[in-house]
C-alpha cells in the first residue's frame, strides 16, 4: 500500500505546523540527540504571539532556540527531565527547570499525569508500511504520543533506523503533521580515558567474568571500562544498558559480546537511547543485533534482574561517610538528574551474581582547590541519588569497597580507605564527631 497521498496531505512547513501551539500549552520536544530543530526554530519565531508555553525535553545536546529567543523566559518555560551541560548552564541563569524522575517510571508519568498538547518528535523517513522510526531515543516517545492532543513529526534522513524491541515507531495514521528537515545529528565523542579513570577501571575489571551482562553510563570512567573490555579476553558478554555507549561498538567489534548467556533478549543488545559520534549512529542503523525499547522495559529493575551476572557501572559527584550517593547536584545546584542510576544499582544487585559499581575520582578540582568527593556529610542541599542501602561497590583510584551489609562505622572505615590520602586524617576526626568511628578502627 502506498502512503504517499496521506504523506503529502500531512506535509507542511515548520512555520505552518507550529501554528497549532497556543499560549499555555505543554509542548514535548523529544530527547537526547533526537530533539526537534526546524520546529524549535519556527516556534521561537512566534515568540511575540505566545505566553507561558511550557516545553519539556531531555538532555539537550544543542541549546533550544525558544530559550535563546526569550532570555527572560516570558514566553517559553523550558523544563528538562535530565540536564546536559547546556541545560545546567541555562538552569544557572534561571532559564531551565528540572523535573525529578526515576527514569524507568518516565513513560508512566506521561500516561498517568503529564499534560501534552503538542508532541514534536524527530523521526526517520517513512517506510513501505507507513511507519516512522523514532531513531536512537525510544525512551518515552510512544507514551508521549499516546498522551498528546497533536503529533508533529520532523522527518530527517540522517536519523538511524533503530530496530526494536517495542514502541520504536509510529504509524502515519496516528500523526497530524509532518515536516521535513536535514540536520546533522549531534556528534558527542567520549574522549580518551584519563590515567585516573583507567586506574579506577582496573579495579572493576577483575569483577567481570565470561557471560556478564553489562550496563555502562556516560562519562570517561565507564568509557575506560568499555575500552578495557574491548581489549580483554572476556567471552560471551551481554549488553542490557539504558544508554548504548560509543565504547560498546568496540566491545562488539572485538568479539567480546554475543549475548548468548542472556535471559532476556538473548543474542541482542537491549537499550533505550544512544548518542555519540557517527560511528555509533552507523552501528545502530538497521542492526538486527540491537533492540531498542522504551525505558520502562530496559530500566525496570525487575527486568534488569532477570539476567544473571549483571554489572552496572556509573559515576557520582560525592558520597558521605555512611554511603549516601549524590550523582546529580553540587549542593543545591542541579547538575544532571537521577536518570537510571537507581534503576540499575537496584536491578543489578537483584540479579543472580550481579554487582553494581559507583565510581568517582577521589577528588574534584574547584578552581585551584582540590576537594574530596568523600565527605563527612553531603554538601547542604545535595540530592541523594542512590540510597546508602542500595549502594553496593564504591570505587576510586585508591581502591574498591563493598558497602552492602556494613554498619555505619564499617562504612566510614571502608570509605576513608579509598579517599585521597591527604584527607584521611581529617575524615577520621569528622567520623569521630559523627559517632561513626570506633577505637578499633585503623
Ligand atoms: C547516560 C547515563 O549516564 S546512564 C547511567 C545512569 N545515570 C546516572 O548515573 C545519572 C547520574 N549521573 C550523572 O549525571 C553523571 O554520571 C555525573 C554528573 C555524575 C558525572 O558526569 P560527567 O559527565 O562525567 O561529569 P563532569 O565531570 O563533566 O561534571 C559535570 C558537572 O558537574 C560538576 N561536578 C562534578 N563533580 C563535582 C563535585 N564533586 N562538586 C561540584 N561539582 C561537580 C562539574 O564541574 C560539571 O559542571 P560544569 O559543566 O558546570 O563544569
Ligand atoms: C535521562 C536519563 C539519563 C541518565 O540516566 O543519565
Amino acid at each position: 500500500m502506498s502512503y504517499s497521498g496521506e504523506y503529502q496531505k500531512k506535509l507542511v512547513t515548520p512555520e505552518e505546523a507550529v501554528r497549532v501551539v497556543k499560549s499555555g500549552d505543554w509542548v514535548d520536544y523529544g530527547a537526547f540527540a533526537g530533539q526537534v530543530v526546524a520546529l524549535d526554530k519556527a516556534l521561537a519565531a512566534r515568540k511575540e504571539e505566545l505566553f507561558d508555553v511550557k516545553i519539556r525535553a531531555v538532555t539537550a545536546l544543542r541549546a533550544p532556540e525558544v530559550v535563546k529567543a526569550d532570555p527572560e523566559a516570558k514566553h517559553f518555560i523550558y523544563n528538562n527531565w535530565h540536564f546536559s551541560g547546556i541545560d545546567r548552564k541555562l538552569h544557572d541563569k534561571g532559564l531551565c527547570y528540572h523535573i525529578p524522575l526515576l527514569y524507568h517510571e518516565l513513560p508512566g508519568y506521561y500516561r498517568r499525569f503529564a499534560d501534552v498538547d503538542v508532541a514534536m518528535l524527530p523521526v526517520t523517513p517513512i517506510d513501505e508500511h507507513g511507519f516512522f522510526n523514532f531513531g536512537p531515543q525510544v525512551s518515552h516517545a510512544k507514551a508521549t504520543c499516546e498522551k498528546s492532543k497533536v503529533i508533529i513529526l520532523e522527518v530527517n534522513p540522517n536519523i538511524p533506523r533503530c530496530l526494536g524491541g517495542k514502541e520504536e515507531s509510529i504509524h502515519i495514521s496516528q500523526v497530524d503533521y509532518i515536516v521535513e528537515s536535514n540536520w546533522t545529528l549531534p556528534q558527542i565523542p567520549s574522549g580518551a580515558p584519563t590515567e585516573i579513570e583507567s586506574k579506577i577501571a582496573s579495579y572493576i575489571m577483575p569483577e567481570l567474568e565470561d557471560g556478564s551482562c553489562i550496563q555502562l553510563g556516560i562519562g570517561g570512567m565507564p568509557n575506560a571500562v568499555g575500552q578495557m573490555i574491548a581489549q580483554s579476553d572476556l567471552n560471551n558478554l551481554g549488553l542490557h544498558s539504558e544508554m548504548f555507549t560509543e565504547s560498546m561498538v568496540d566491545m562488539v567489534e572485538s568479539g567480546r559480546v554475543t549475548g548468548a548467556n542472556k535471559t532476556t533478549d538473548r543474542y541482542k543488545i537491549a537499550y533505550t537511547f544512544a548518542f555519540g559520534t557517527q560511528k555509533t549512529y552507523n552501528f545502530l542503523n538497521n542492526n538486527p543485533m540491537c533492540a531498542i525499547y522504551p525505558v520502562d522495559y530496559v530500566n525496570d529493575p525487575f527486568i534488569i534482574a532477570q539476567n544473571e551476572k549483571v554489572i552496572s557501572i556509573n559515576n557520582c559527584i560525592e558520597v558521605d561517610l555512611t554511603g549516601q550517593v549524590c550523582s546529580e547536584s553540587s549542593g543545591t545546584r542541579q547538575i544532571s538528574g537521577t536518570g537510571g542510576q537507581f534503576d540499575f544499582a537496584f536491578g543489578s544487585y537483584r540479579s543472580k551474581g550481579g554487582k553494581s559499581f559507583i565510581a568517582m575520582e577521589s577528588t574534584f578540582k574547584k578552581g585551584d582547590e582540590l576537594r574530596s568527593r568523600i565527605k563527612p556529610s553531603l554538601t547542604p542541599g545535595a540530592i541523594v541519588t542512590t540510597h546508602r542501602a542500595i549502594v553496593h561497590y564504591l570505587v576510586t583510584e585508591y581502591g574498591i569497597v563493598n558497602l552492602k551489609g556494613k554498619s555505619t562505622w564499617e562504612r566510614a572505615e571502608a570509605l576513608i580507605s579509598i579517599a585521597h590520602p591527604n584527607v584521611r586524617e581529617d575524615l577520621i576526626k569528622e567520623a569521630e564527631n559523627l559517632g561513626i568511628w570506633r577505637r578499633s578502627n585503623k
